[in-house]
């Protein structure tokens, strides 16, 4: 028999309905986190896309601020997808002049990054680590005013990567960092949330049972 984890959605911004239905179609029980108590009550956290300074501000203002950012550091499994990869992320680049970050995975992104050519695009990507590798369906991402990942510290795994950008600058937007996993932590800048394609919340799902194994 499979565990059937607890999977908390941080519910303060962003599309947290999206993910409660992703995490419910990869088999987990999916509930809300609106304060520092329901954090006692999930096996791992989503920090869904949205607005990443907003998702800031409204974790200080909760006082979710440094309890979110200590479970990460003390290994509680999380997802971060588009403003989750950003606040999840160690360095960011065009951030507002006093963003700051929960951290937790060594890399360093760009807000917005795609933006500078287009605000939004669609990529089918090939991620084997992601359930999308040879003979099996692409995972159709969508990108919306997403992050890239410009560098990436030693113990993080590239899982996918732009392949031809977007038409305003093909060269720019591709092949460039977009998933990636560190220890208990997977990212993407895309939404793997939109599109009822479960295989990305597949493999955080089974992250999660790793953890708890
Ligand atoms: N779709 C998204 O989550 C966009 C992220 C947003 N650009 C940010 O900086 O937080």
């Amino acid at each position: 028999m499979t565990a059937r984890p607890t999977v908390g959605v941080l519910a303060l911004q962003g599309d947290v309905r999206e993910h409660v239905a992703a995490l419910t179609a990869a088999g987990a029980r999916a509930v809300l986190v609106r304060r520092t108590t329901e954090l006692e009550d999930v096996d791992a956290l989503v920090l869904p896309g949205g607005e990443s300074t907003t998702i800031e501000k409204l974790l200080r203002a909760f006082g979710m601020f440094a309890p979110v950012q200590g479970a990460v550091a003390a290994g509680m499994p999380a997802l971060g997808s588009c403003a989750g990869m950003i606040l999840l992320a160690d360095r960011v680049l065009d951030a507002t002049a006093d963003q700051r970050t929960l951290g937790g995975l060594d890399i360093t992104v760009r807000r917005n990054a795609f933006g500078r050519q287009v605000d939004s695009f669609e990529e089918d990507l090939h991620a084997p680590a992601l359930g999308a590798g040879p003979g099996a369906d692409p995972l159709h991402a969508v990108f919306i005013r997403a992050p890239w990942v410009e560098e990436t510290g030693p113990d993080v795994e590239v899982l996918a990567r732009t392949v031809a950008g977007t038409d305003a600058d093909e060269h720019e937007a591709a092949g460039r960092i977009v998933a990636v996993r560190q220890g208990r932590l997977l990212a993407t800048a895309f939404h793997p949330e939109i599109g009822h394609d479960p295989r990305v919340h597949a493999v955080f799902v089974d992250m999660v049972r790793d953890a708890q194994a």
